[in-house]
């Protein structure tokens, strides 16, 4: 089975088939001395080691990386929906669409906690909210 790795777009490619490539050259995720050659990196169960007791433990790793993905989603969608009723609620009495000071305190929580990656986590989450600018 081909690995596929995750692009920061979202778009999924193969593992060996690094972007600007001109040959299917040396591949960086593949560690040295591994016995498969064809840039599959996952081996069996998907986890990336033919170590089993490595892969037993990713296996168990990402059962909560999974659970917190759903969850993240999940607050990620209340949000956004919580968002829209607040807009929809001010815009019905009259006010304005945004309340920039508002984003720039929410901006600021992000950035505080988070540092720049901070910052534009908070940006997608206000964009889903209220929509792009
Ligand atoms: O808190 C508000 O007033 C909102 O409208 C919600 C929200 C947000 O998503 O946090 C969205 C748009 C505003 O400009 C500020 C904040």
């Amino acid at each position: 089975m081909m690995a596929d790795v995750m692009q920061s777009d979202g778009a999924q490619r193969a593992a060996g088939d690094r972007p600007g490539a001109v040959d299917g050259g040396a591949d960086g995720d593949r560690p040295t001395g591994s016995a498969n050659g064809t840039g599959d990196t996952s081996t069996g169960s998907g986890t990336g080691t033919e170590d089993s007791a490595a892969a037993a433990r990713i296996v168990a790793i990402r059962e909560r990386i999974d659970e917190i993905d759903r969850t993240m989603i999940a607050l990620w969608q209340e949000r956004a929906a919580l968002s829209q009723q607040v807009g929809a609620t001010r815009i019905a009495s009259g006010g304005t669409r945004l309340v920039l000071s508002r984003e720039r305190q929410i901006l600021e929580r992000f950035r505080e906690a988070l540092g720049a990656d901070g910052t534009q986590l908070a940006l997608l989450l206000l964009r889903a909210g209220r929509g792009p600018l």
